[in-house]
């Protein structure tokens, strides 16, 4: 997979994550979900229109890594996909007014990139929602919330993650909050 990541973002990486299969499940664990957090982990939609809307002046998507690359085992069984297939894999900063506020891992099956498919490997720094959200046959399930257990300063502490299913496949993306998120005081 192909890193395009800056020296100052370098830290910016995403912990290993439990998931719950719902908000209510993973507050009984850490009741931090029930803060700030809150209105982040469940809004419905678009995230990017839903962090657009937070935006002052301007938000953009930045690439950090992306790539054919073999998904983690609990990513594979999730989606169903043999353990060792390979994967479209898609790491990006949401950045809001030029600050990165969420990381976002996209983990795209083989299944998914026949036809018009294909689209998704060329998004470069297009948001993935301007995708899924005008394209007709995307349909989400359930968001789970992820308790995150970060091993540096920085990473993020808490996420929320669904399935899309398209047609006869679907892909799983992940969104993990970062503190600068929530330090803005507009919600
Ligand atoms: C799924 C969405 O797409 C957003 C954009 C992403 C990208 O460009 O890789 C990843 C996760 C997102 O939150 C969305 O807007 O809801």
């Amino acid at each position: 997979m192909q890193s395009r990541v800056s020296d100052i973002d370098s830290h910016l990486t995403i912990p290993p994550t439990d998931w719950y299969q719902s908000l209510t499940a993973a507050g009984l664990l850490n009741p931090e979900v029930h803060g700030p957090a809150r209105y982040w982990l469940q809004v419905e939609g678009s995230f990017t229109r839903a962090l657009q809307k937070q935006c002052s002046h301007s938000f953009h998507v930045e690439v950090r890594r992306e790539g054919f690359a073999t998904p983690t085992q609990e990513e594979a069984r999730r989606l169903r996909i043999p353990h060792r297939q390979h994967a479209w894999i898609r790491e990006v900063s949401l950045c809001g007014d030029n600050q990165p506020w969420v990381l976002a891992r996209t983990v795209i099956p083989l299944k998914c990139l026949e036809g018009e498919g294909r689209r998704l490997l060329h998004l470069g720094n297009r948001p993935l929602g301007a995708y899924l959200f005008t394209s007709p046959h995307w349909q989400r399930g359930p968001l789970e919330t992820g308790l995150c257990r970060p091993v540096i300063p920085g990473q993020p502490e808490l996420a929320r993650r669904s399935l899309f299913s398209g047609h006869n496949s679907s892909l799983l993306v992940g969104e993990y909050l970062l503190p600068a998120l929530f330090q803005r005081n507009t919600l």
